[in-house]
């Protein structure tokens, strides 16, 4: 079964378009894809695990440490840094302010190459953050794998701009695209959809 349709089934997709949903970068949205849940179903969480080490695997050479992506990033990281046997650690959306004031969990050497994942993709601002903070070790930053992306215009140019390779398994379109084929969503609410994140 597709991601999509895992997503939907499990009741990730979670709409109101009366009260929206603050995202982390502030933006009210209608929608919003809960991808924590994943981390309860064993299958789907399968899935991914297997989606994004074809992806790692076709898209990257060599990879020498997972990062993941305080907090909802930390599962898929570490599930994925198990099955390939590599090194991991995650990385704080800023530094701890206590203990050993660490925003690097874990241990990155200088010149390793690292693989930054994140759970999701809005803007991008926390994925590059993260990713920022791993090159600002010294390492190198191979590019972010995500589970789902929205495809804003503002994500892309962001990414464009911090000149990380990214890639997410499910689109914002395509996710519209399976909603539309389930009959879950009509074309109006499709197109509706479209236009607003085309608009953000
Ligand atoms: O691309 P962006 O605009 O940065 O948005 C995406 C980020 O927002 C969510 O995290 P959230 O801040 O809700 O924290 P969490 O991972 O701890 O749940 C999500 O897990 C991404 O990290
Ligand atoms: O941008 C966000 O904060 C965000 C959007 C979304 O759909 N899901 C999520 O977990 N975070």
């Amino acid at each position: 079964m597709s991601i999509a349709k895992q997503l939907i089934n499990i009741g990730a997709l979670k709409l109101d378009t009366e009260q929206h949903f603050t995202w982390t970068s502030g933006i009210k949205s209608p929608i919003y894809c809960d991808n924590r849940l994943i981390i309860s179903y064993p299958e789907v969480r399968e899935e991914v695990i297997q989606a994004m080490i074809q992806e790692i695997q076709t898209k990257f050479d060599q990879v020498d440490v997972i990062a993941g992506c305080a907090t909802a990033g930390i599962p898929h990281a570490a599930w994925v840094a198990d099955r390939l046997n590599l090194p991991m650690v995650y990385v704080r959306d800023k530094a701890k302010g206590h203990g050993l004031n660490n925003q690097i969990e874990g241990q990155i050497k200088p010149n390793e190459r690292v693989l930054v994942i994140e759970d999701l993709i809005s803007t991008g601002g926390s994925s590059i953050k993260a990713a920022d903070a791993v090159a600002e070790s010294g390492c190198q930053v191979l590019g972010i794998v995500s589970i789902f992306s929205y495809n804003l215009k503002k994500s892309i140019d962001n990414m464009k701009d911090s000149g990380y390779q990214s890639y997410s398994l499910l689109t914002f379109d395509q996710l519209l695209d399976e909603l539309k084929e389930s009959g879950q969503f009509d074309d109006q609410q499709v197109l509706n959809l479209l236009e607003w994140r085309d608009e953000l």
